[in-house]
């Protein structure tokens, strides 16, 4: 059932409700369980309601969630190649009946939408990483860590009445929703049109290749920027560069619009969800890489793809007469000094040419090295390098975990100190105690709630970090889960450094300075680290440092060091 949006489209352009009915459901919201959703739940919403994901109307149930996963197919047979049902957790599921109205909101509170559940069932993320991803190791595939870290327990299924679309603030002019983007189309009069994305940098070889394309077709060019692409470039970089990357087109040749797809990196599966998408969009046809939507992909080297090369193009090509757009094979573009022309991998004379790939963009843009002007356009390679600052102009967190006494706080007021001098970056203390007394008052120690309590610290330092700042954490922080979460956010913002203060117990006993061991040993307080509480050794610190024969200043200077040989002081 292909989407044939027109003028006269007889299907309705969004899930919204008529303007009249919005005050009578926001009334009614008020009373009802509300969710807030994720990120990610905010962009299959957005792409529900907007009909981007034409013709699904509502979220799976779960014959259909169980027939996609096996067969690519609703119940009803119509094409569909990834589940899209609502998770939550086994907490927020209690008590939800069928026919029960919930009030979906965005993270800031505002309702988008109104679901009527039409079924419940518990999640089986192994089986669904199985189909969807080709594995269920979460070793292997960093989609599926995520799908088993982030999922719920359980999925709901169902009809919405939206209320409105997701607010965005930025790029407002590109949010188009698929209607306006073919009511654009037909004002320019583009009968054909060729849908293009990618997450990588964007360079000359792409542009070659996808002029070559268009040409060959007599096509128009639609870029669509997938928004919250993983990678190392920020959003707003990422859209700059194909605002510039589109510039490169004649005149009335290239569009561009941004769309909210969470990037799985389900590879064919996720190709095949883009490919019915662009033509939701108004796209006739959709260029898809041998490496499409391949977790590894920008790595290029063919050994350490993930799902097996060209798979993506294959699949989309076989659905080709059901999803009514025709599948184009993306090719590798080289450039040849000696005739100063690009030249496509494979044909002849490609053999003299040098590969124009985003990965030999990257590692000379970290390298900090000139990018050659055939490579890639002079203001794509002003915004990415915005983006790649070296580490001396970079914020950091240096996180200290061990146990009570280990002589975390202490080091970090010496650090503070040292800092403070340098004036380079503003400096910010997430003391243990100090976070417990402001942050985390209404925490326990337990496993849970210390792992709250860490990454509650990781999310506060994240933002220092993203600043440009420095963040000082000195958390007992016993479990290695947390500190991951931790390490994993924020990494992609600046420097992250874990600094394991391997005090022994012993020495740390000894000291006692708070007298929370000898409380310990006469069971006064329970759950005590290193005592009645595990501590669990970080498994890879980039620091270890073991206070016992050592004076603060040494230590801090230990940590000093570091910084000084890693760039960032
Ligand atoms: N049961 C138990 N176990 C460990 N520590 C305890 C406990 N009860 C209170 N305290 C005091 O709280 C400080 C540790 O809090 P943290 O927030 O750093 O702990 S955690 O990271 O959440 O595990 C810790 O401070 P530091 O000595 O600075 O580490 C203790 O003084
Ligand atoms: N090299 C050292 N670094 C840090 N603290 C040390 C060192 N040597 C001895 N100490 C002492 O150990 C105690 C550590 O306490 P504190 O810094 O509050 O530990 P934590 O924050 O890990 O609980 C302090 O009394 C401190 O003076």
């Amino acid at each position: 059932m292909p989407f044939q949006k027109n003028i006269n489209c007889k299907y309705p352009e969004t899930l919204l409700v008529d303007p009249e009915q919005i005050e009578g459901l926001k009334a009614e919201a008020l009373d009802l369980i509300s969710l807030t959703l994720s990120v990610e739940q905010i962009c299959d919403l957005e792409l529900l309601l907007n009909r981007g994901f034409y013709p699904l109307v509502a979220y799976m149930d779960q014959a259909s969630y169980l027939s996609v996963l096996k067969n690519m197919r609703l119940t009803d047979g119509t094409l569909w190649p990834t589940p899209i049902s609502l998770a939550v957790s086994k907490n927020r599921v209690a008590g939800l009946t069928i026919g029960q109205r919930l009030a979906l909101n965005d993270q800031e509170g505002f309702l988008i939408a109104i679901l009527t559940i039409s079924d419940i069932w518990q999640a089986d993320t192994r089986l669904e990483a199985k189909a969807v991803y080709g594995t269920t190791d979460s070793a292997r595939h960093p989609g599926v860590r995520k799908l088993y870290d982030c999922s719920g327990d359980y999925y709901l299924a169902g009809s919405l009445e939206g209320i409105s679309l997701p607010v965005h603030y930025d790029f407002q002019s590109l949010r188009l929703s698929p209607a306006e983007t073919v009511q654009r189309f037909m004002t320019k009069g583009w009968q054909r049109v060729v849908g293009f994305q990618t997450d990588e940098y964007l360079h000359y070889g792409h542009h070659k290749m996808i002029m070559a394309a268009a040409q060959e077709i007599g096509a128009a060019v639609f870029i669509q920027a997938q928004i919250n692409c993983p990678g190392e470039i920020t959003h707003y970089t990422h859209v700059r560069c194909h605002q510039a990357f589109t510039k490169l087109f004649p005149i009335n040749m290239a569009g561009l619009g941004l769309f909210a797809l969470p990037a799985k990196k389900t590879g064919p599966r996720e190709a095949l969800l883009q490919a019915i998408i662009k033509k939701n969009f108004g796209c006739t046809h959709f260029m898809v890489a041998p490496d499409h939507a391949d977790p590894f992909a920008v790595m290029t080297d063919e050994k350490a793809l993930f799902y097996p090369r060209g798979e993506a193009q294959k699949l989309v090509a076989y659905y080709e007469k059901e999803t009514e757009i025709t599948m184009i094979p993306q090719r590798g573009v080289g450039y040849c000094k000696k005739d100063k022309k690009y030249i496509f991998q494979g044909a002849k004379g490609a053999e003299n040419s040098s590969l124009i790939d985003s990965k030999g963009l990257m590692g000379r843009l970290k390298r900090e090295e000139e990018i050659p002007p055939w490579f890639t356009c002079p203001k794509i390679v002003q915004e990415i390098r915005h983006d790649f600052l070296p580490r001396s102009g970079q914020g950091f967190t240096i996180f200290m975990t061990g146990l009570s006494g280990a002589g975390k706080s202490t080091i970090a007021k010496v650090l503070q100190v040292k800092f403070a001098e340098m004036r380079e970056r503003p400096v910010t203390l997430l003391d243990g105690d100090i976070v417990r007394l402001n942050l985390s008052s209404e925490l326990s120690f337990s496993q849970k709630d210390r792992n709250l309590n860490v990454t509650r610290i990781g999310f506060v330092a994240g933002e220092i970090t993203k600043n440009g700042g420095i963040a000082l954490c000195a958390p007992i922080a016993p479990y290695e889960e947390s500190r991951q979460v931790n390490r994993r956010l924020i990494s992609n913002y600046g420097g992250y450094i874990e600094v394991y203060v391997a005090t022994p117990l012993q020495v740390c006993e000894q000291r006692d300075s708070k007298g929370l061991y000898a409380k310990a040993r006469s069971g006064r307080i329970k759950n005590v680290t290193g005592i009645t509480d595990p501590y669990i050794p970080p498994t890879n610190p980039e620091i270890t440092i073991d206070t016992t024969n050592i004076n603060p200043m040494d230590a801090a200077e230990k940590i000093l060091l570091y910084l000084k040989g890693e760039g960032y002081l």
